[in-house]
């Protein structure tokens, strides 16, 4: 057996179903993310993604199936239990406290092992947000905001990141400077599981992708296999 084979993954997700009530959006989703890896999420508005990412953190509750986090089953288990274990999210829309200075919407999450960055070091990962430390959420950019909702999970000691489109908005040079923070996290070892529509931004980061459509994982792909695939892709994401 190789050492690849060998080493369980991080994260395994088997026949994920999930609803919002009785509307089901997960129909039996089946992927892995490799300990250390960047594996992204792609595919078109509505396909999955998003909930992919609540129903691993158990914000959508209902759900069926196994998503199995170094090894323990998640499903079953409360948010707060599974933000314990290690999984730290940063939703789509953000949420910076409009009326809390950046240093203060850094110290919000808490530290739920060790490890965590402490703020010092969050102000010298992101220079820009040292530069802006006591301006309130509502003055930020949309860029500033997106490096703030990462650096602040930092905080929690996690390794393993969820990341819900943080392109999304952001002129292309700001997009690039996320993508160049994200890669740092890369290299200091976090393992991050990206939701993402921007195939270029997906590309820039990525070891591998998982391409939902309607709910279900239609392809998996490394990193150098997506341009030979492109065309199918492009076709899957509607674009
Ligand atoms: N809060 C909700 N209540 C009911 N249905 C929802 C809710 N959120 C998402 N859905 C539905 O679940 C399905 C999957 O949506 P999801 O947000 O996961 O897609 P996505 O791939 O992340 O796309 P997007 O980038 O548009 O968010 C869609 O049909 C969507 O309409």
């Amino acid at each position: 057996m190789s050492s690849e084979t060998a080493k369980a993954p991080l994260l395994q997700v088997e026949n994920l179903n999930a609803w919002y009530a009785e509307s089901q959006a997960l129909h039996g989703m089946n992927f892995e993310v490799p300990e250390g890896e960047l594996v992204t999420l792609i595919g078109r508005n509505g396909a999955g993604k998003s909930t992919t990412l609540r129903s691993i953190m158990g914000i959508v509750r209902k759900r069926k199936g196994s998503i199995r986090f170094r090894g323990a089953e998640l499903i079953g288990r409360q948010t707060y239990e599974i933000a314990r274990q290690g999984i730290a999210y940063c939703p789509e829309e953000r949420a910076i406290f409009a009326s809390l200075s950046v240093r203060e919407n850094l110290g919000l999450p808490p530290v739920l092992s060790a490890g965590g960055s402490s703020d010092e070091e969050l102000l010298e990962q992101f220079p820009n947000l040292r530069a802006r430390q006591n301006s309130m959420g509502t003055m930020l950019s949309g860029g500033e905001q997106q490096m703030l909702a990462i650096a602040r999970i930092l905080r929690t000691g996690s390794r393993f990141l969820l990341l819900d489109e943080p392109s999304e908005g952001l002129a292309p040079v700001v997009v690039k400077e996320i993508g160049q923070q994200i890669l740092r996290l890369k290299q200091r070892g976090y393992t991050i599981l990206l939701v993402e529509q921007n195939l270029k931004f997906a590309q820039m980061v990525a070891d591998r992708h998982v391409v939902v459509e309607h709910g279900q994982v239609v392809d998996v792909l490394a990193a150098d296999q997506l341009q030979a695939n492109m065309a199918r892709v492009k076709t899957y994401l509607g674009v």
